[in-house]
């Protein structure tokens, strides 16, 4: 079990990088969907096409455990296995570093940024907004369980992910209903919300979100 103490500290121990960019310079879409919904397929695409920068939450924790000398690398790992929720400041500062470090790289200031299964929880998604920026958009992938659990095994086999086995991920799909379904629900009260059903092919999947995001981004309350 993970321990039951939240951090108090920000995330002393994490690499401190100072922002670079002010929240009006730059556009975030928060990408959802229960574990094996395809966020991570989509974003790829999204990236080739409409020129985003990537951040998956789930990869920059995955290597925060990893990094040698990490002072949360087995927090993460057994909140991981478990299918629970980080504690928001580790999750929090990874985003905002790489945040920072994606427009270092570019050399520039302004960026666009699809930050994919994040937030999963209200209070990670409150504190994101206040400390780093607002949301623009909220892309939604729709699929049942059956689906995703399918897809999750298959991609198990390979994965190498100590959370793509069958117990692990009834616990992420526990988690995801109880924890993060309001976190859709509340930007769909902010009409944020792009909803795409997930269940058809990569390609078709892409072409609606695709279609649907560019004419959000250019007509945000719809043309
Ligand atoms: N539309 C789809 N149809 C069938 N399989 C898919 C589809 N989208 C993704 N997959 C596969 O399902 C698995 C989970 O997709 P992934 O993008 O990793 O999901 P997530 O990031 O939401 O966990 C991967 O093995 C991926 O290749
Ligand atoms: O903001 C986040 C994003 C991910 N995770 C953890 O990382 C795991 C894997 O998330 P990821 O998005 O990589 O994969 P998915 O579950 O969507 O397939 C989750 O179950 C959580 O334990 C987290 O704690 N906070």
């Amino acid at each position: 079990m993970p321990p039951a103490t939240e951090i108090a500290a920000p995330a002393a121990q994490l690499s401190q990088t100072t922002p670079v960019f002010s929240p009006s310079d730059v556009t975030v879409v928060f990408v959802l969907g229960g574990p094996g919904a395809g966020k991570g397929t989509q974003c790829a695409r999204l990236v080739a096409e409409q020129g985003f920068t990537h951040l998956s939450a789930g990869d920059l924790l995955r290597e925060e455990q990893n990094r040698p000398g990490s002072q949360f690398g087995q927090l993460i790992k057994d909140y991981i296995k478990d299918g629970l929720i980080v504690p928001m400041e580790v999750t929090i500062k990874l985003l905002e570093n790489a945040m920072t470090e994606a427009l270092r790289q570019k050399g520039t200031t302004k960026g666009r940024f699809l930050i994919d299964g994040f937030p999963r929880k209200m209070d990670q998604a409150h504190k994101f907004e206040e400390a780093v920026c607002p949301a623009k958009l909220v892309l939604f992938f729709d699929c049942p369980e059956k689906v995703m659990e399918e897809r999750l095994l298959e991609r198990g086999k390979t994965s190498g992910r100590t959370d793509d086995n069958a117990e692990s991920i009834r616990k992420r799909f526990r988690t995801f209903v109880e924890t993060s379904m309001p976190v859709v629900n509340f930007y769909e009260g902010e009409g944020k919300v792009i909803k795409v059903d997930a269940t058809p092919t990569p390609e078709d999947v892409f072409k609606t979100t695709n279609k649907l995001l560019t004419e959000k981004l250019a007509f945000p309350r719809g043309p």
